[in-house]
């Protein structure tokens, strides 16, 4: 029986969507950004140089067609990414009209969002009255500090003294609907913080923010780091997604990274998180030992967390080619009727202003008993697509793409 893997490289956008021109970082329309093409000429052009050299390496990824990928998204030729595709290749647009993790994941598993998420103004504060108090009344303190749009990393660098001193949580936003709360593991306590966050989520979830997410971080003034023990409290998806199909059809499930958060665990069989280093050696396992009939579902969220949203553009093109050496031998592993398909939720141009997402088209490549382009698709295909590789029908948006393609089945 065949075997699926769906693997998100979280961020890894492939050109401007044709409706970027409605989505901002700042005051500066998305329109022109380009993740991977602008981190490829970066490279080419000998500005992409800590802890890595020279035009962007993406062999495996290439020979799918992630370059072909990149072409057909924008008419960027992507330096260094010029192979032939050898596998099914392809873009695809998101129509849900966050630019978000959650709107991305779900709509690749067949549920764009029907509806428009709640967003905090830009204004310092932030966040209503009745929503800090009860910040407050959960954590059991006096006061809160933040409360504004903030990047992560910056804000803990400002505020994580005066949160040691006074005990008062860090609560910050962005240009995405979510609720974050920053809190060192030591002082503030790391189960308290995830508690705090578990309970406001009811609240937040109430009034469609997207998530609470808790965002420990360790060390002192000058150094502080977060730590892998984030944790999103998400809202649950509003509908049947792909997780659900295949459960229901008796099928395992299993998650790798942050997939049980987004799908708030709806559907998952199994799951396993982590850095990206071992989530990389989770998807080996999976490759090897994975059930017959199953669907694996991984993200990687790294590209975005610790390389886009830190506008890090050699970070971001040295974690694509550990990705992609990584990713080589597993590919190999896979057996002649497993398909895995390696696509994006969205953008996040290291080189573009701002530190919010980017709205993009994202690449779709695989590898599996099928080949040839596929054009430009909807991102709800994906899902489609992963379900009638599995033999199992599904009724959502999508259509798959790998009817009219090279059936090897
Ligand atoms: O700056 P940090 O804390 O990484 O926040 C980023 O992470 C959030 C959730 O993915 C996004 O909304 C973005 O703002
Ligand atoms: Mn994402
Ligand atoms: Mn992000």
């Amino acid at each position: 029986m065949a075997r699926a893997f769906l693997v998100v490289m979280d961020s890894l956008g492939i050109g401007a969507a044709p409706d970027a021109g409605a989505y901002f970082n700042g005051d500066l329309p998305d329109t022109g950004a380009n993740t991977l093409g602008h981190i490829a000429a970066a490279c080419a052009a000998g500005q992409a140089e800590e802890g890595r050299s020279g035009p962007l390496r993406l062999p495996h990824l290439d020979a799918l067609g992630l370059g072909a990928a990149l072409r057909l998204a924008s008419g960027a030729r992507g330096e260094g990414l010029d192979a032939d595709p050898e596998g099914l290749w392809g873009v695809a647009e998101e129509v849900s009209r966050g630019k978000d993790t959650p709107s991305g994941h779900w709509e690749l598993a067949g549920l764009p969002v029907p509806f428009d998420w709640e967003y905090f103004p830009k204004t310092k504060p932030c966040f209503p009255d009745d929503v800090v108090a009860e910040v407050k009344r959960l954590a059991g303190v006096e006061g809160i500090l933040g409360n504004e749009h903030a990047s992560g990393t910056e804000i803990i660098a400002r505020l994580g003294e005066a949160h040691q001193r006074t005990g008062w949580p860090i609560c910050y936003t962005s240009i995405d609907s979510v609720f974050q709360i920053a809190a060192h593991e030591e002082t503030f306590g790391l189960e308290r913080l995830l508690k705090l966050c578990e309970g406001l989520a009811p609240m937040l979830h109430a009034r469609r923010v997207g998530r609470v997410i808790a965002r420990p971080f360790v060390g002192g003034p000058g150094d502080y780091r977060r730590t892998v023990n984030r944790h999103d409290y998400a809202l649950a998806p509003p509908g049947p997604t792909l997780l659900d199909l295949v459960q229901g059809a008796g099928r395992q499930t299993y998650t790798i990274g942050k997939i049980r958060d987004i799908f708030a665990g709806r559907g998952v069989g199994h799951a396993v998180t982590g850095a990206d280093a071992d989530l990389m050696g989770h998807l080996a396992e999976h490759v090897a030992g994975a059930e017959e009939g199953s669907l694996t579902f991984a993200n990687f969220v790294e590209f975005d967390s610790l390389y886009g949203h830190r506008r890090d553009v050699s970070g971001y093109a040295r974690h694509l080619e550990w990705f992609d050496a990584a990713l080589g031998p597993i590919l190999k592993g896979l057996r002649p009727d497993d398909l895995m398909i390696l696509t994006a939720d969205h953008g996040n141009d290291p080189t573009w202003p701002g530190t919010d997402h980017t709205r993009e088209r994202v690449p779709v490549v695989a590898k599996g008993p099928y080949s040839g382009q596929i054009g430009i698709r909807a991102f709800a295909d994906v899902g489609a697509s992963v379900a009638a590789h599995l033999g199992i029908g599904f009724d959502g948006p999508g259509q798959s793409f790998l009817t009219g393609n090279d059936v090897g089945l």
